[in-house]
């Protein structure tokens, strides 16, 4: 379980996040949508401890950070490792044991090669595989269909739906709709930098409807196209 409770943040006079209380329980999946530059990401680097902020953020496991798998937009990799050297080394940083990666491949990655060589969807791959190995209890997955192929994007819905079987707290982003809709038990809205809405699975249709009516509303008929 994360508890949030009154998390605010800003960037110099830019406030981003706003007074946000939410709790995201043992087992449960969590959309987090919201147009771009809504705060996603700022949200989800003050629960990994990256920003500072006000407000406080605990959780059941603690320190929360070094029970979190945190799968960033854009995965950093150090020069000169290779992927299978860098599944270990994110083994042994949590003390865990370290099996042999090629046997967990299961994305096919060419780990004998050095993950700064690796495409996008590749280094998205390997930094999820890292964050599973190391057996985390908790999981914010930032936009993790980004970039990746269609057999990826199903393996990854599937691990997802493995990861709530096992009891994780599992928070994600993403702007694909359909995604969110087979791995989420909840959707929340960030909007002005405040949790707007929280939909249920039940009303996913509905929001995903209502969504269509405030966002595309009669905008295509102001294209005028052609
Ligand atoms: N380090 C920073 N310094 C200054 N401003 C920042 C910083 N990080 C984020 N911001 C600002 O905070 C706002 C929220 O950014 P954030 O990346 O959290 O949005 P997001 O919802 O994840 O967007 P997207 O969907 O495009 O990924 C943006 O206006 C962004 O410019």
């Amino acid at each position: 379980m994360i508890q949030i409770t009154s998390l605010s943040k800003s960037f110099g006079n830019q406030v981003v996040l706003k007074n946000i209380s939410a709790t995201f329980n043992t087992g449960g999946v969590y959309g987090i949508v919201g147009e771009n530059g809504a705060g996603k990401t700022t949200l989800f680097n003050c629960i990994a401890g990256i920003e500072a902020h006000e407000g406080q953020i605990t959780a059941h496991h603690t320190p929360l950070k070094n029970h979190l798998g945190f799968l960033q937009t854009e995965p950093f990799f150090f020069s000169k490792i290779t992927g299978a050297e860098y599944l270990k080394l994110l083994c042994r940083a949590r003390h865990k044991p370290v099996v042999q990666p090629e046997q967990k491949n299961i994305f096919e990655l060419p780990l004998n090669q050095y993950a700064t060589t690796y495409s996008t969807g590749m280094k998205k791959k390997l930094a999820l595989m890292a964050i599973l190995m190391q057996e985390n209890d908790y999981f914010i997955l930032d936009e993790p269909f980004n970039g990746v192929d269609i057999q990826s994007n199903l393996l990854i819905t599937a691990i997802i739906q493995k990861l709530k079987a096992l009891g994780k707290t599992i928070l994600i982003s993403s702007h694909i709709f359909s995604t969110l809709h087979e791995t989420c038990d909840e959707i929340y809205l960030l909007q002005n930098g405040s949790f707007t809405k929280r939909v249920l699975r039940a009303d996913f249709d509905l929001l995903e409807q209502e969504m269509k009516q405030v966002f595309i509303g009669n905008k295509i008929e102001q294209l005028a196209l052609k």
